[in-house]
């Protein structure tokens, strides 16, 4: 019998600082290597301590990967994977994973971002670095995976959280409930570049609304940058102020689908900070459950690594 092909899968994340000493050169990288000033590195310290003190991102990547791997080896026996994490803002970085599967002597490599809109900012750079380090290296192809979005087990994740959601939303109250559709904002200047963030943003929305069967939904943005050039909008604070005071919503579901963890963009923007605005109308805050770990997300993920592998024999 010949022996089972073998192939690397790069899974590739943000990043997050795994213990207080982290935060400093973590946010250099993020900056450019331009160190913060103590004023923003006070502010950001302060949001993870009010998460509790660091974030459970780090753990909950791991644990994504492992997953992934085991479940898409489970799956279908042609094919021996070995999942490698490269991170964007720390180690083990995106270039120190290319590097190990060359070094284990894998010659293709399919790659996947753990984020389903493609933008420019994101998906694009990295995908761009991983390819680049492949490059330099030689004996290396790596196939990338722009977005998955639209994967109906992902869709399906978010539409099952939101019947759940629903559920317990009193029937006298569900007339006056909005759910709100989020993901990271981007600076504007993406729209000039024809990025197709916003629209797949809508396209996700669309959806699981439908899916799910919602009456109201709006899209918003949220975890803005702290720079003067202008991010898009609206935020999702903003927003929940402005359905509230014009369409007299009273109830507010909280889909940030932009992400697939429990971090201090959901813990903090959402769980936080939308839930002091929510507190301030007198609104009642929901948030569905992050992804994670959950089989259908994990599936959701293996399902569009074998379609990208079935699209490659063609
Ligand atoms: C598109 C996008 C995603 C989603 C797609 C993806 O996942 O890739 C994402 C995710 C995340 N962003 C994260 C953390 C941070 N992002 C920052 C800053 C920035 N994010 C940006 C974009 C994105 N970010 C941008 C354009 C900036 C401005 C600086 C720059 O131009 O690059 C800053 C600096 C301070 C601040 O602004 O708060 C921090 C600390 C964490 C980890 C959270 C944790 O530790 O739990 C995660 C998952
Ligand atoms: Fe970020």
């Amino acid at each position: 019998m010949s022996e089972k092909k073998r192939m690397g899968l790069l899974l590739m994340a943000y990043g997050t600082p795994r213990k207080p000493e982290d935060l400093i050169p973590y946010y250099t990288h993020i900056r450019h290597g331009r160190k913060p000033s103590d004023e923003l590195i006070q502010d950001l310290r302060e949001r993870y301590e009010a998460i509790g003190g660091i974030s459970p991102l780090a753990h909950i990547t791991e644990e994504q990967v492992a997953a992934i791997e085991k479940r898409l080896n489970e799956v279908q026996s042609e094919i021996e994977f070995k999942a490698y994490l490269g991170l964007k803002h720390i180690h083990p970085f995106i270039e120190e994973a290319v590097e190990q599967m060359h070094l284990d002597g894998i010659t293709e490599a399919i790659s996947l971002v753990l984020a389903p809109h493609y933008s420019t900012f994101s998906v694009k750079s990295y995908n761009g670095r991983a390819k680049q380090k492949a490059d330099g290296l030689g004996n290396l192809v790596i196939h990338s995976i722009d977005s998955w979005y639209k994967e109906p087990k992902f869709i399906g994740y978010w539409a099952d959280q939101l019947k759940h959601t629903t559920q317990q939303i009193p029937d006298e109250k569900r007339a006056k409930t909005v759910v709100i559709f989020s993901a990271h904002s981007l600076p504007e200047k993406i729209l000039q570049m024809n990025d197709p963030y916003p629209e797949q943003l809508q396209e996700t929305a669309e959806l699981i609304a439908k899916e799910a069967d919602i009456q109201h939904y709006e899209i918003g943005w949220q975890s803005a940058g702290n720079t003067p050039d202008p991010w898009l909008g609206p935020d999702v604070q903003d927003l929940t102020r402005q359905l509230h005071d014009e369409k007299g919503y009273t109830s507010f579901i909280y889909c940030p689908v932009g992400f697939v963890a429990d971090h201090l963009e959901v813990l903090y923007d959402n769980d936080i900070e939308c839930k002091v605005v929510c507190d301030e109308l007198g609104a009642d805050y929901y948030r569905p459950d992050m992804p994670n770990t959950k089989p259908m997300f994990i599936d959701s993920l293996v399902t569009v690594i074998r379609n990208q592998l079935a699209q490659q024999k063609h």
